[in-house]
């Protein structure tokens, strides 16, 4: 497991664009290879993806050549401003130009399926796509995608699962589940604020009650964080 600290909350925003940017031009070589991203929600993952969006002008990516799933989805109308995936998308499509048929978002509520419907249409879609970069938040409770700890969704199998009774509003919501998260090559946790720095410091510990204690990649775990959440000595 690799720390990456950063002073704070932008700086954090920065450095994982910056290094996402040079992971996915070294990853697309310059071979035809499709990079596999799993995506995340959150305050500071949004703050990156507006890094990413403002940092287009150096841009060394073919974005036609980037794939994009998300970790997680509230289970809300599609033009809820509550969707992770519409946050995201608003802030990345401004600059960057995305294939639409490489951009998969997850189902969301008032369309055809209902919440295990829709879990079981997601598993579909993914059929076994192995992500070369996971990146996921942490919730101060030590949760991430919507795997929470002390829930049914900490001991779900299979790929995707509807959660019911999320413990964070919204309380239907789609997750992977981290077996798939853990069968990604490089999964990075992306961690700021004080709040999270008890459920930080348990989950780089090892601490298996929490979720985010167990996610690890195939070839690399980095916890990309800042001095609020993770305090270098
Ligand atoms: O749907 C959600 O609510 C998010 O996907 C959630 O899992 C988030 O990633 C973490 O809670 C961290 O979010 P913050 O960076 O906003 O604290």
């Amino acid at each position: 497991m690799t720390v990456v600290s950063c002073t704070d909350a932008d700086d954090l925003a920065a450095t994982v664009a910056h290094q996402l940017r040079r992971s996915l031009s070294q990853l697309q070589g310059d071979q035809d290879r499709v990079v596999q991203v799993c995506l995340t929600g959150g305050r500071i993952a949004n703050r990156m993806y507006q890094q990413l969006a403002d940092g287009q002008g150096d841009n060394t990516v073919d974005w036609k050549r980037v794939e994009f799933w998300w970790g997680d989805e509230r289970f809300v109308a599609t033009e809820s401003p509550d969707r992770n995936a519409g946050q995201t998308l608003a802030l990345l499509a401004a600059t960057i130009p995305l294939d639409p048929a490489k951009v998969h978002p997850m189902p969301a509520e008032g369309g055809l399926a209902d919440l295990n419907q829709a879990a079981v249409q997601y598993a579909t879609e993914l059929g076994d796509t192995r992500f070369d970069i996971c990146l996921l938040g942490m919730g101060p409770d030590g949760h991430v995608a919507s795997v929470f700890p002390d829930h049914p969704s900490s001991a779900a199998s299979g790929s995707v699962i509807g959660v019911t009774d999320s413990p964070k509003p919204p309380p239907e919501r789609l997750s992977l589940t981290l077996s798939v998260i853990n069968k990604s090559a490089e999964v990075w946790l992306i961690v700021a604020g004080d709040e999270k720095a008890p459920a930080a410091a348990r989950a780089i510990a090892g601490d298996r009650d929490l979720p985010a204690g167990r996610v690890k990649g195939r070839l690399r775990t980095v916890w990309f964080v800042d001095q609020a959440a993770v305090p270098s000595r």
